[in-house]
């Protein structure tokens, strides 16, 4: 029995995203707590439209711990508004946790900054494994659109929407906001692969640390030289050399260099991770 509007209670606005609202709802049937987005498809072309019924679809093959849950969709055709309905994730995003400790001047836990690592390259070896071939690449990795979970474990989020939803080849409208996390090969034009996601993880882990990109520039064309120049501060000193080594290997400008999903996952300090808690 497909879900409708009225199943659910709407509690809040969390906040506006450049593809419409997400809002905080609880299920009537049994009170859980969850997230739905609304996406207006009034003004999509057929193709466009398309584009998003396949990306829902994919969503709603990808179960994995560390990528947020898709649950439900819902369309209004009064309204032309899809509702999709996902896990909440109560940590919120990391965009604000960097923006807090950034306000309180302190830095992150260096154990912290290794979970966040492996939990992502997992979600992304989920991604890449699950879909060969066609791999969904994450394309708009940044801090807000990693979650966390109400015990801080990583929910990684807005997957493939972010190719529908600004599949406008123009760059301005491809990249909303300041694209401090694009690689090298996309700042030239170049094709997207998977070591571009791992550009921008490592841009991510590195902001995780230092509270700030690897890369910043009053506009998009001193970005763009910065980052093809790939020259960018150190850690601050609590971080260890291992961490700043692998962020550096990551950041390679050449993305042959830059280190494979399946690298990181080797990486003594993530297998210590993935090992048992005795
Ligand atoms: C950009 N931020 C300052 C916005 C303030 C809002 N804080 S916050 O850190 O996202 C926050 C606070 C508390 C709970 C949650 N939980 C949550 N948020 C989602 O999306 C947020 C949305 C993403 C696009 C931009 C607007 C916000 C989810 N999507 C699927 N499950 C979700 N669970 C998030």
């Amino acid at each position: 029995m497909p879900s409708k509007l009225s199943d659910y209670e709407v509690i809040c606005t969390i906040g506006v995203g450049s593809y419409g609202k997400c809002k905080k709802i609880k299920r009537r049937s049994d009170g859980k707590i969850l997230a739905w987005k609304e996406i207006n498809y009034g003004s999509m072309s057929e193709t466009e439209k398309q584009m998003l019924v396949s990306e829902v679809n994919l969503l709603r093959g990808l179960r994995h711990e560390f990528i947020v849950r898709y649950y439900d969709r819902i369309v209004d055709r009064n309204t032309t508004t899809i509702y999709i309905i996902m896990e909440y994730c109560e940590g919120g995003d990391l965009g604000s946790l960097i923006s807090r400790c950034k306000r309180e001047r302190k830095y992150l836990e260096e154990e912290f900054a290794w979970k966040v690592l492996r939990q992502i390259t997992l979600a992304l070896h989920e991604c890449q494994q699950r879909v060969k071939g066609s791999a969904v690449l994450h394309r708009d990795l940044k801090p807000a659109n990693v979650f966390l979970d109400a015990a801080h474990e990583v929910k990684l989020g807005d997957f493939g929407l972010a190719r529908v939803l600004h599949h406008d080849t123009s760059f301005a409208k491809t990249f909303v906001g300041t694209p401090y996390y694009m690689s090298p090969e996309l700042m030239d034009h170049c094709s997207y692969n998977e070591k571009s996601d791992m550009w921008s993880l490592g841009c991510l882990i590195y902001e995780l640390c230092s509270l700030s990109p690897p890369f910043t520039a009053i506009n998009q064309q001193h970005l763009a030289v910065k980052i093809k120049e790939g020259k960018f501060r150190p850690l601050p000193s609590p971080y260890s050399a291992e961490l700043q080594e692998l962020i550096s290997r990551m950041l390679k400008i050449d993305a042959v260099l830059r280190p494979s999903i399946e690298d990181i996952l080797k990486h003594s300090r993530i297998l210590e991770l993935s090992a048992p808690k005795k």
